[in-house]
């Protein structure tokens, strides 16, 4: 099951820019802000609530978000989904025929597991699963 609205992934061009604009809009600064070299993107997180807006910069050309941005404006890019099993979830998806973007769940920002769900198979929207890793 998914739990909780865990992220919004905004895609942006411009981070500093961004991270201005959502420091004025939310009414208080991020919390972190990380580089994930296996997705190649900046990333600043604020909270909101029990929920997060990540922004996203690509870090180089092969990048989703870099790929993105090279077609479509900038906005929300993905939506991501707190769950407690991770591989479960992937497992209960899969048979309901969505399709994984990655067989194994992978490491992403801010101490999860993470996994994608192309967004062909989830009514146009690209969907990540969340799990936080325990110490
Ligand atoms: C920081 C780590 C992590 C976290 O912990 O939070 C992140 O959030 S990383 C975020 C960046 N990483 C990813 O997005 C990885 C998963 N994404 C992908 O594997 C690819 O981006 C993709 C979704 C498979 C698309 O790649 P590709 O097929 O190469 O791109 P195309 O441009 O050819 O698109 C095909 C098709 O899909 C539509 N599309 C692409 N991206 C999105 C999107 N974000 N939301 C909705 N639709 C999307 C695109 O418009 C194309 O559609 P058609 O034009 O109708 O064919
Ligand atoms: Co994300």
């Amino acid at each position: 099951m998914l739990t909780n609205l865990e992220h919004l992934g905004l895609a942006v061009h411009d981070l500093k820019a961004a991270t201005e604009l959502y420091t004025k809009l939310l009414g208080a600064g991020p919390y972190k802000t990380e580089h994930v070299a296996s997705e190649a993107v900046d990333t600043v997180f604020f909270q909101v609530g029990g929920s997060k807006i990540e922004l996203l910069a690509g870090t180089s050309p092969d990048s989703a978000i870099t790929k993105y941005l090279a077609k479509k404006p900038e906005g929300i890019h993905h939506v991501a989904f707190e769950v407690d099993d991770i591989r479960a979830e992937m497992e209960r998806l899969k048979g309901e025929g969505f399709i994984l973007l990655n067989e194994e769940p992978k490491r992403g920002a801010d101490n999860k597991l993470v996994c994608f769900v192309h967004p062909k198979s989830a009514g146009g929207v690209l969907v990540e699963l969340c799990q936080e890793v325990k110490p």
